[in-house]
């Protein structure tokens, strides 16, 4: 199957390319010297994790070898817990020790987590070097590694600390995927799922059609897959780059309640992919509450999420933690927990919940699990 590109057009920033396809791993250096402000650049710096270290990091650095480029690499632990300010800041010494200049290019190659804190290093070292993303997740293909949300989980919440930072370049490796294993692919699709609610009825049902092959994989509907949500995240991102027009927030579906669950269980106890489904499905049942989202909808957004390996989730906690936990999320206003919910597939709106109204479906939400 040929590559697909997809260009990103975000004002102010240059555009870069998206290129999705198997095997494309090997001609990254190649790629990379054509990206003018990587031109001139000699040395890069790959992050990746232990788990896709011994996987991918060789093809990577012969890759970018054959384009010119003298490649070092840091290795971080696997998992959430990589995304901090403490490993941030390793990072950022071990570019110090390797004498990396401004005319360096940090080489983010793994998932959503890699994305995010290399995304976050090359921000911030020296005031800002670029960074090429390579995701190797079918989340961080299909999400995480465009649009530029970088950054570090606190205690206190995810992301809490971060920047902007748009890729200079993006290579998804379809073949990378291969080694992927049922959880983390159900991750990447609940991201897809939540692309599909809010995008538009054309992609959603074409999702509801497809997701049995792609839950088994299929490689034509998973090239396609990734192909749609990257296009529909690059029009959110060049309509809103910093989430400032409320335009952006959509890309939020799902991640008010979902980003509770991650904080209040521990990071990691489950995916970002099935906290946000469980999200999804929080936000639609409070949307037939509060904006009369159809119950159609909410029955087609289960069925899809059970049909991608996202099944409703059977842990809650205390309705007071969640609520609190949920105020520190980044769209609150005015201490107002806010909420992107569908009105209908491709029909959503930004709504600020007061407490009483939220403590009373959280502790719905929390009953139900038993
Ligand atoms: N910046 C954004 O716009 C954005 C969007 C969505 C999610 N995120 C963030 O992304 C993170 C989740 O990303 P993720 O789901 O990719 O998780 P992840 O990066 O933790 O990867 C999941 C697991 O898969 C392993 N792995 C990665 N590639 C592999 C491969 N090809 N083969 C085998 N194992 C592989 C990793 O080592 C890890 O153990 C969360 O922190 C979330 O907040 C950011
Ligand atoms: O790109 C965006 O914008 C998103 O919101 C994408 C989300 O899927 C992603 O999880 C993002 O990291 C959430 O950002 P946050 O600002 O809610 O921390
Ligand atoms: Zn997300």
């Amino acid at each position: 199957m040929p590559a697909t590109k997809v260009v990103v057009n975000v004002p102010g920033e240059d555009a870069y390319d998206v290129r999705i396809g198997a095997g494309i791993l090997d001609s990254l250096g190649a790629h990379l010297r054509r990206v003018p402000a990587l031109e001139r650049t000699e040395r890069a710096l790959v992050v990746t994790d232990a788990n896709v270290a011994p996987l991918y990091r060789d093809a990577a650095k012969a890759s970018l070898a054959e384009g010119g480029f003298r490649a070092s690499d840091v290795v971080v632990c696997a998992g959430e817990d990589a995304k901090s300010v403490a490993v941030a800041a390793e990072i950022w010494d071990a570019m110090a020790q390797l004498s990396l200049g401004r005319d360096c290019v940090v080489v983010a190659l793994g998932g959503g987590v890699v994305g995010d804190l290399a995304g976050f290093v090359a921000s911030a070292y020296m005031r800002g070097v670029p960074v090429v993303q390579v995701p190797t997740t079918l989340l961080s293909m299909v999400d995480s590694s465009v649009g530029g949300k970088t950054g570090v989980n606190l205690e206190a919440g995810k992301n809490l600390v971060g920047a902007f930072k748009q890729p200079a370049y993006v290579c998804a490796d379809t073949a990378t995927l291969a080694t992927l294993d049922e959880r983390e692919w159900a991750c990447g699709c609940a991201e897809i799922a939540k692309a599909s609610v809010i995008d538009s009825d054309e992609f959603f049902f074409w999702l509801v059609d497809a997701a049995d092959a792609l839950a088994a994989r299929d490689e034509a509907v998973v090239s396609e897959a990734i192909a749609r949500s990257v296009v529909f995240k690059a029009d959110v991102v060049a309509a809103d780059k910093t989430e400032s027009k409320g335009v952006r927030e959509c890309l939020n579906y799902g991640h008010t309640l979902g980003h509770a669950v991650e904080a209040l269980a521990g990071y990691g106890t489950f995916s970002h992919g099935a906290a946000v489904a469980e999200g999804m499905r929080f936000a639609a049942r409070l949307g037939a509450a509060l904006v009369d989202t159809p119950l159609d909808l909410v029955e087609a957004q289960d069925a899809l999420l059970d049909a991608l390996g996202l099944p409703a989730l059977s842990w809650s906690a205390e309705p007071e933690a969640m609520l609190a936990a949920m105020k520190r999320d980044k769209k609150a206003r005015r201490g107002q927990v806010r909420f992107v919910l569908p009105r209908d597939v491709g029909d959503w709106q930004l709504v600020d919940v007061d407490d009483d109204t939220l403590l009373s479906h959280v502790d719905a939400w929390a009953r139900s699990k038993g």
